[in-house]
């Protein structure tokens, strides 16, 4: 358990390409959301689902801000304005396999001193933004990119020093936005 790092599950999209909000859909036998809950309670000290203005969730949740722009970005700089002081263990809640071993994986090789720990992507060698670990120290960084109108935090990532790791299981990065993708995909 590590008491330090809170847990925000990113669930505000439109999932316009699925047609069915990705947090409601099953792939462990229950909600995505409540899968993703369950397993994150183990490791951090607090989880969040990080939901749009108009959502509703009985998790425990943190709705976000109104800003002018829709990303994931919102989200997460939306954590971090509940608590600034904590780091924030971010995972998108269309990546199903999301499991024990990438968490624990993740939390290993976390390096504090950095502003985040994320996966490298093996072809394009960016950070994977939506399964990542942003350090408190992060949030200005955030906000400023905001400020400018941007809103990709893939891009802030990859503008500072964080710690990536190269070799892992490159199925926990995999997202499943469609239809065609979640009928094609092999849970176990
Ligand atoms: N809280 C929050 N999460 C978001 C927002 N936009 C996207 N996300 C989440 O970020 C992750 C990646 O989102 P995308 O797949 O790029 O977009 P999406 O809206 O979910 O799906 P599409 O409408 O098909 O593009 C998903 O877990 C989304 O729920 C947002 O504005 N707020």
């Amino acid at each position: 358990m590590n008491l330090s790092i809170s847990a925000l599950i990113l669930s505000g999209g439109l999932s316009s390409r699925m047609g069915e909000e990705k947090r409601l859909i099953h792939y462990h036998g229950k909600t995505q959301e409540q899968y993703l809950f369950d397993l994150l309670k183990n490791y951090c000290s607090d989880v969040y689902v990080s939901i749009n203005q108009n959502q509703t969730t009985d998790l425990p949740y943190i709705q976000d801000l109104d800003l002018p722009i829709k990303s994931p970005m919102v989200g997460i700089i939306s954590a971090f304005q509940q608590n600034p002081n904590t780091a924030w263990l971010v995972v998108a809640c269309d990546m199903p396999f999301v499991d024990e071993k990438a968490v624990a994986y993740l939390l290993q090789n976390r390096n504090q001193e950095k502003y985040a720990t994320a996966f490298e992507n093996p072809d394009e060698h960016f950070p994977e933004p939506l399964l990542t670990i942003y350090e408190p120290k992060i949030y200005e960084k955030l906000q400023e990119a905001v400020n400018q109108g941007k809103k990709s935090p893939m891009k802030v990532l990859q503008s500072l020093d964080i710690q990536l790791i190269k070799e892992y299981n490159l199925q926990w990065i995999t997202n499943i936005n469609t239809v065609e993708e979640r009928t094609n995909i092999n849970l176990f």
